[in-house]
């Protein structure tokens, strides 16, 4: 069974429909979207294969979940270090840098440093807004995390990759394809073109939404943020994705 995919304009739109019909606010969002991703990590790469955790952090909300999932992996024992090169002055974006800031949490310019002494990487650079070819200053960590041996857990995204069409035919990303993509809410039209592990987060989706956007909710277990549907066991995995109108029968 193949996951229903939500291109970049719905999923704009859903988000739209969370803050004014859903009635959450933009930090709820972040901060959920952030600790699914946190969740990931502990999942794929818990604190016995390395503590070191490099956050590349785009301008975008995308850039925001990489700062909420920092704070949650520092308060799970690992030692973040953040890449956060276009800063925007935005009040949200200033609160979470200053979270870290106050946990100690380290910010580096140098992301290509920073690679050779991290045990793994959080790609939180583009999400869903990304278009055309990758501009600086984002071009050389690109290059850098498609080439280094260092395991990407992607946001949303493989930063570089085009929403609807996969992965750039040349230049920056073209060979770029992390061992771990999270995709919030619903998967994108690039799945198709991704082959490692895969989870979807967002535990926090109305009914009235899900069936809006015509979306599967995946069938989270216990008290997980996150469902994996790929990976080993990939079609078993994905039996445990119930669209809506087959669970509620
Ligand atoms: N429902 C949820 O679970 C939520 C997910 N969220 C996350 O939000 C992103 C989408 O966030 P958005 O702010 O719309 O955009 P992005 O983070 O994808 O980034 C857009 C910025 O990236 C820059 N950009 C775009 N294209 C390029 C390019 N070719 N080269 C360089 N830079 C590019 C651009 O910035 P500028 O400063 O250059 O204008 C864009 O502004 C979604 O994917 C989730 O991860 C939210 O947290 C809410 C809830
Ligand atoms: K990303």
């Amino acid at each position: 069974m193949a996951l229903r995919t939500l291109n970049a304009k719905n999923a704009g739109a859903l988000d739209k429909d969370l803050m004014s019909i859903g009635a959450f606010s933009l930090d709820q969002l972040m901060e959920l979207a952030g600790l699914s991703v946190s969740q990931a990590v502990y999942h794929v790469h818990p604190p016995s294969k390395g503590r070191r955790i490099l956050v590349a952090c785009g301008p975008g909300n995308n850039g925001g979940d990489g700062l909420v999932a920092a704070r949650h992996l520092w308060h799970y024992g690992y030692q973040p270090t953040i890449f956060f090169p276009k800063q925007s002055k935005n009040e949200l974006y200033e609160r979470l840098a200053t979270q870290l800031k106050n946990l100690d949490i380290p910010f580096t310019e140098d992301f290509n440093g920073s690679l050779k002494t991290t045990d793994h990487v959080v790609d939180a650079i583009f999400g869903f807004s990304f278009s055309g070819d990758v501009r600086d200053p984002f071009k050389d960590p690109i290059i850098a995390m498609e080439t280094s041996k260092v395991p990407v857990l992607s946001v949303d995204a493989p930063s570089s990759w085009s929403i609807e069409d996969g992965p750039p035919a040349s230049g920056p990303g073209s060979k770029f394809h992390p061992a771990t993509l999270i995709s919030l809410t619903a998967p994108k039209p690039l799945v198709k073109h991704y082959t490692g592990t895969h989870f979807v987060g967002g535990r926090f989706i109305p009914k009235s939404i899900a069936e809006k956007y015509d979306i599967d909710v995946p069938d989270y277990q216990d008290v997980d943020q996150i469902a994996e549907v790929s990976g080993t066991g990939t079609e078993a995995k994905k039996e445990a994705i119930v669209g809506l109108a087959e669970r509620q029968g």
